[in-house]
């Protein structure tokens, strides 16, 4: 649990990251927990994956080609990246550092390689998976999704196996079966880490100073 200071003086936000086999519902998840806690902020990651219809730069991804990701790489600007279903991808580290800095809560939604890496670098995370209820359901996700093509669902598929294995390693694990019981889970989830580190930061200091000290 994050009790570091940030450049206000304030408590220092806390990092979260939700990771999925791809198809089991982690985007929409993330993104019905935004609307439900609009405080937390997204970190939008660099990939070298070509945009799906609709996806738009900066919002989705900073969509990058490969050479200038390699670039990014050599540079250092990435807290994390891992090659991903034969794609690139990272996560900003000024954006998140930034922003946990403000006191501001992050939300990192990568795989299951970057979280081992930010684990290592920022012990205090706190680390969510997502399971699909059934490999018959992820598939029907993914081809019902209808953003990529069969041979790259047939990839997605057969790495998700591989993803699977490594849920044990995160701090909480949801089934998403039922959408808003997943998405009860994941926001109480968020919510008991905050209570948690408000009580042992600084968020409260002064409420909690002015409680003890005035008659
Ligand atoms: N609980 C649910 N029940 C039924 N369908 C769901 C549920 N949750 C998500 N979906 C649907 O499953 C599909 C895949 O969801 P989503 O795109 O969020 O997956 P993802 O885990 O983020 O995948 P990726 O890692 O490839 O981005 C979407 O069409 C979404 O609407
Ligand atoms: N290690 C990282 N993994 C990431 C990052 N951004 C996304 N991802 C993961 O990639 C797969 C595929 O995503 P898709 O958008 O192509 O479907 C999925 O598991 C994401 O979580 C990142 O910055 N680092």
């Amino acid at each position: 649990m994050s009790t570091h200071t940030s450049s206000a003086g304030g408590a220092e936000g806390t990092l979260f990251i939700v990771a999925a086999p791809s198809g089991a519902g982690k985007s929409t998840l993330v993104n019905a927990l935004l609307e439900r806690e609009p405080s937390i902020s997204l970190s939008i990651s660099h990939t070298t994956r070509p945009p799906r219809p609709g996806e738009q730069y900066g919002r989705h991804y900073y969509f990058v080609e490969r050479v200038e990701f390699e670039r990014e790489v050599g540079e250092g600007i990435f807290l994390e990246h891992a090659e991903v279903h034969g794609n690139f991808y990272g996560t900003s580290r000024k954006t998140v550092q930034d922003l946990l800095q403000q006191g501001r809560d992050v939300l990192l939604e990568i795989d299951w390689q970057g979280a081992a890496q930010i684990r290592k670098a920022k012990p205090d995370v706190v680390s969510v998976f997502i399971l699909p209820p059934s490999r018959a359901e992820l598939e029907r996700r993914l081809r019902g999704r209808g953003s990529d093509s069969a041979e790259v669902i047939e990839r997605r598929l057969r790495n998700s196996r591989g993803e699977i294995a490594h849920a044990h390693e995160f701090d909480y694990i949801i089934v998403n079966d039922l959408f808003e019981d997943a998405l009860d889970s994941l926001q109480a989830i968020v919510r008991a880490v905050r209570q948690r580190s408000a009580l042992q930061c600084q968020r409260h200091e002064s409420l909690i100073h002015e409680l003890l000290t005035e008659t």
